[in-house]
C-alpha cells in the first residue's frame, strides 16, 4: 500500500532519499525521540493555494523560524546540514508535524514571493525595452525607468533637477535615456549606440549631476571628452541649463584655459574639453584628475580614431580614482572600437537602440547622381530653386572645397555662410550661432560639423561631397531629423563615387528608405573609407 505523505517525504520531496539506509532515523522521528531535522532547501514548494491556507493558521508558530532562515534559494550546504541537524541534536520540544511543514513551506513561499517579484520585475524591464527597442547585454541589468518621476521615486532625485527638466520641456524620457540613465545611476559602467539626435547628451548628464556634490574644493569630478571644440562648448552649454540653480562649476576647455589656466584655484567640478586640449592641460599645467568620477567619452568611435587613441589611453590613465565611472555614447560603435572600448572599462553594460550603426528612422533620404563635379553644382542650385527650405547643411570634404563653394554660392541670391578649420575659433561659433539664429540659411560645413552638433531645425542635409564611410553619412545626415522632428538627406554621387555607393545604400535600406537594386549588388570593397581627388567645384578663375 502506498504510504501517507508524511514529514519525512515532505522534508525530502525532489530529493533523492535512500529511505532503507535512514529507515532508523525515520522510526525515530516517528516516535518523536528527536528534534525535527532543518528542511533542506531542495523540496519543490507546494502549491500556492495549499500553503497559504496552511501559513494563515499558523503564522505565529512559525514567525522566530522564518527569522532563522536564510534568504536565498537552495544550496548544497543547507541540505547537508539539513541532514546532520537530524541526526545529533537533542530534542527539547514536540512539534506537531503540520506546523513544520509549514514552517518549511511558509519560508518556501517568501523564497518563492521574493523570486516571483524578481521575475514580474525583469518581466517589466523587458516589456519595456521591447517597446522602445532597447537591447543589452551585461548582467543584473537595472530596468529602464518608466517616466522622469522614477528620478525622484527611485533615485532620490533633487527637485530642481526635475523642474529643470520640465522647463526644458522634456516630459518623457529618450529611449536612451530611459536605459542608460539607470544603469549609471546604478554605478555601472556603459558603452551605449543610439540613434543621432535622441538625446544622448542629457543621459550622461543627468547621472552626472544626481550623483556628484558642487563645491569649489576636491578638484575635478566629471570630465566630458568630445571630438570638436563645437561640440564641447554645446555641451557645456546644456550642461549649465540642466545645472541652473546649483553651484556647479561647469567650464568649458578653451585654448587659453589650456595654455595657462590655474586649475588649482579653480572651482571646476565638470570639465568639458577635446582629448589634445585636456593632454596639453595635464601635461603642461599640472591638472589633477585623480578625483574624477565620471568620465564619459562622447563620440566615442571618433575619439579611439587614429592619432586620438594614445591621447585617450592617456586621459583615461589620470582619470585614476579606483571607483570612476566611465561610459561611451555614439551613434555608431564599431566592433573594433568596441573591443577597444572593453579594455578600459570595468563589468560594462552594452546598450544598443533600434538598430546599431544605422540612420534615425526620422530622416528621408536620397541618393543623386549627378554625374561629375559640374553636375553637381548644377543640381546644388536647381535644388535651392526648387525649394529652399532653410536652415540647409551643406557637407564637402574639405576647408579647401568649402571655401571654393562658398565663393560660388556667395554670389547667389540665398544668404549662406561656411565653417572650416582655417576660422578662428569666434568665427566657427559665429558661423553655429549665426545658423541657429536664422542669420544665415545655408552653412557649408566639413567634417567638423558633423558630429554631435544639435541644431533642432535643420531641414535638410546635403552631402555635396559623397561621405568617407558610412559611419560619417550616418553622423552628418543625423544634423537633421533631430529630437523626433522629421528631415531631409540629399547625397549626390558621381562615377568616381560609384564604387562606394553600397556602404551607403544599405544604410537607406537598413532605414526603410527604398533604393535601387544594382546598388545593393555592387561588389564589397575592402577599404572602408572613401577618399577622392576630385576635380573643382568652381569653374571661376581666382581673379573671379
Ligand atoms: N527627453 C527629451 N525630450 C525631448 N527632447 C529631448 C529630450 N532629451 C533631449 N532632447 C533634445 O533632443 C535633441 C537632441 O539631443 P542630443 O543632442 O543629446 O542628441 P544625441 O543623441 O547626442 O545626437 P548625436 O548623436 O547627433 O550627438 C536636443 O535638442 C535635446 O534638447
Amino acid at each position: 500500500m502506498e504510504e501517507k505523505p508524511s514529514l519525512s517525504s515532505a522534508l525530502f520531496a525532489g530529493t533523492r532519499f535512500d529511505r532503507k539506509r535512514f529507515a532508523g532515523d525515520i522510526a525515530r522521528f516517528r516516535t518523536g525521540a528527536q528534534p525535527a531535522p532543518a528542511a533542506p532547501d531542495v523540496a519543490p514548494p507546494a502549491p500556492e493555494k495549499k500553503r497559504k491556507r496552511k501559513s494563515k493558521a499558523n503564522a505565529k508558530k512559525i514567525s522566530k523560524k522564518k527569522k532563522k532562515r536564510a534568504d536565498g534559494a537552495a544550496s548544497a550546504s543547507d541540505v547537508v546540514e539539513g541532514f546532520s541537524v537530524f541526526k545529533g541534536a537533542e530534542a527539547k520540544e514536540v512539534v506537531e508535524e503540520s506546523v513544520e511543514v509549514v514552517v518549511r513551506e511558509d519560508e518556501d513561499s517568501a523564497v518563492v514571493r521574493r523570486r516571483k517579484e524578481a521575475e514580474r520585475e525583469i518581466e517589466r524591464a523587458a516589456i519595456l525595452r521591447k517597446r522602445y527597442d532597447i537591447h543589452i547585454s551585461g548582467h543584473n541589468v537595472p530596468a529602464p525607468l518608466e517616466s522622469f518621476e522614477e528620478l525622484v521615486s527611485r533615485y532620490d532625485c533633487d527637485s530642481y533637477l526635475v523642474g529643470n527638466l520640465s522647463k526644458l520641456g522634456f516630459q518623457e524620457p529618450t529611449p536612451i535615456q530611459r536605459q542608460a540613465i539607470s544603469i549609471l545611476l546604478s554605478g555601472r559602467e556603459c558603452f551605449a549606440c543610439a540613434p543621432t539626435g535622441s538625446g544622448k547628451t542629457l543621459a550622461f548628464l543627468l547621472p552626472m549631476l544626481m550623483k556628484i556634490k558642487p563645491g569649489s574644493k576636491g578638484g575635478v569630478k566629471a570630465v566630458i571628452l568630445c571630438p570638436t571644440r563645437e561640440l564641447a562648448a554645446q555641451t557645456t552649454r546644456e550642461c549649465k541649463k540642466l545645472a541652473k540653480g546649483r553651484k556647479f562649476g561647469v567650464k568649458l576647455m578653451t585654448k587659453d584655459l589650456s595654455q595657462d589656466g590655474n586649475f588649482k584655484d579653480m572651482h571646476c567640478d565638470i570639465l568639458v574639453s577635446t582629448p589634445l586640449r585636456l593632454d596639453h592641460a595635464i601635461r603642461k599645467r599640472d591638472l589633477d584628475l585623480s578625483r574624477v568620477e565620471y568620465l564619459v567619452l562622447d563620440e566615442s568611435d571618433k575619439l579611439f580614431e587614429l592619432g586620438f587613441v594614445e591621447v585617450i589611453d592617456s586621459i583615461v590613465k589620470s582619470c585614476s580614482n579606483p571607483s570612476i565611472i566611465r561610459s561611451l555614447f555614439s551613434a555608431t560603435l564599431p566592433e573594433t572600437i568596441e573591443a577597444l572600448a572593453r579594455t578600459i572599462m570595468h563589468d560594462a553594460v552594452r546598450i544598443i537602440v533600434g538598430r546599431k550603426n544605422s540612420a534615425s528612422s526620422m530622416i528621408k533620404q536620397k541618393l543623386i547622381f549627378a554625374g561629375t563635379e559640374r553636375g553637381k553644382l548644377i543640381a546644388l542650385r536647381q535644388s535651392f530653386a526648387e525649394s529652399l527650405n532653410p536652415p540647409v547643411l551643406v557637407f564637402v570634404q574639405s576647408k579647401e572645397r568649402a571655401k571654393e563653394l562658398y565663393r560660388e554660392l556667395v554670389y547667389d541670391d540665398i544668404r549662406v555662410d561656411v565653417i572650416h578649420g582655417d576660422l578662428t575659433e569666434e568665427q566657427r561659433q559665429d558661423a553655429v550661432d549665426n545658423l541657429r539664429a536664422g542669420k544665415s540659411w545655408v552653412l557649408i560645413a566639413t567634417e567638423v560639423l558633423a558630429r554631435g552638433m544639435d541644431f533642432k531645425g535643420v531641414n535638410c542635409v546635403i552631402n555635396y561631397d559623397f561621405p568617407e564611410s558610412a559611419s560619417a553619412y550616418i553622423h552628418r545626415i543625423g544634423r537633421s531629423g533631430r529630437a523626433g522632428r522629421s528631415g531631409e538627406a540629399i547625397t549626390f554621387f558621381t562615377e568616381e563615387d560609384k564604387p562606394f555607393l553600397r556602404n551607403i545604400a544599405n544604410v537607406l535600406v537598413s532605414s526603410g528608405c527604398e533604393v535601387p537594386s544594382w546598388m545593393v549588388a555592387l561588389p564589397k570593397l575592402k577599404s572602408r573609407k572613401h577618399r577622392v581627388d576630385r576635380d573643382r567645384i568652381s569653374f571661376l578663375t581666382d581673379e573671379d
